[in-house]
């Protein structure tokens, strides 16, 4: 099945699956029901069996599914079973974090490549990657054959950063900057924005203002994609 026939929202579902999924393995769990698997993350047995059925059967009638199987399949779905390199846009606060994060490499990902724009950043180095100017983002993005980058740069700076990261032939961009960016066709984006979230959080601690019933349940999420929105407390945490 093509890539763009599975709603994209299944696709953001699929990394918790595995998640959970290697916790069972790691607790010696050989088999599990789409009920129990359902538990675990906190919706329906239903909503897994449909996802999972983008893909083809796994589980077997009365049986469940195979955990080491299904975490097979999923990493091979989602082409984790390489390690994909990339580039990270700004290397501030919060891009020294992501560099120092030894988390990523566990899951598949490795800094491959860091740019700054500040005389003060470049030259740096953090685990054998020397930070460089940013002018060079498309040549060393081409040469490494990166697909994926990470921007980490103020919101106006934002723009041009993807910009060269496309053109250096980047198609997928985890965004930080707390902008929405212009992108061509066939570019995928994830934003990460935890102000936003946290704003959209406090609307819960208070009454509402305005009525339930004007808000429309599930078109935005943060702890569990396409569910009620993280609407109801205690739904799944990632
Ligand atoms: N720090 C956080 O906890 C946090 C949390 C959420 C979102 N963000 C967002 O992440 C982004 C970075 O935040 P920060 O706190 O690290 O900022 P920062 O000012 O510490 O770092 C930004 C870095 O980007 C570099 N830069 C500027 N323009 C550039 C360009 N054109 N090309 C390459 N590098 C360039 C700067 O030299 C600097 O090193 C911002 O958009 C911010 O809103 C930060």
């Amino acid at each position: 099945m093509r890539n763009g026939a599975i709603p994209d929202i299944v696709i953001r579902r699929l990394p918790i699956y595995v998640r959970t999924l290697r916790r069972l393995a790691a607790a010696g769990i050989d088999s599990v029901s789409s009920e129990e698997l359902a538990t675990h993350l906190g919706v329906t047995a239903a909503q897994i069996r449909r996802d999972l059925s983008f893909f083809g059967r796994f589980g077997k009638q009365g049986k469940g599914y195979d955990v080491r199987h299904l975490i097979e399949e999923i990493t091979r779905i989602l082409h984790l079973d390489r390690t994909w390199d990339v580039a990270l846009v700004g290397f501030g606060r919060l891009g020294q974090a992501i560099a120092h994060y030894r988390g990523f490499e566990e899951d598949g990902f490795r800094i491959a490549a860091i740019f700054d724009h500040n005389p003060d950043h470049i030259g740096q180095v953090v685990n054998g990657v020397v930070v460089l100017p940013d002018y060079q983002i498309e040549s060393v993005v081409r040469e490494s054959g990166i697909k994926i980058g990470i921007i980490a740069v103020p919101a106006d700076a934002a723009q041009q950063a993807a910009d060269q990261l496309i053109a250096g032939g980047v198609r997928a961009i985890l965004n930080y900057a707390p902008v929405i960016l212009r992108l061509p066709p066939g570019i995928w984006m994830r934003e990460i924005d935890p102000t936003s979230a946290l704003q959209s959080l406090t609307y819960y601690l208070e009454p509402a203002p305005i009525p339930d019933s004007v808000l429309s349940p599930g078109s935005f999420t943060t702890s569990w994609p396409g569910s009620n929105g993280g609407r109801t407390p205690g739904s799944f945490r990632a």
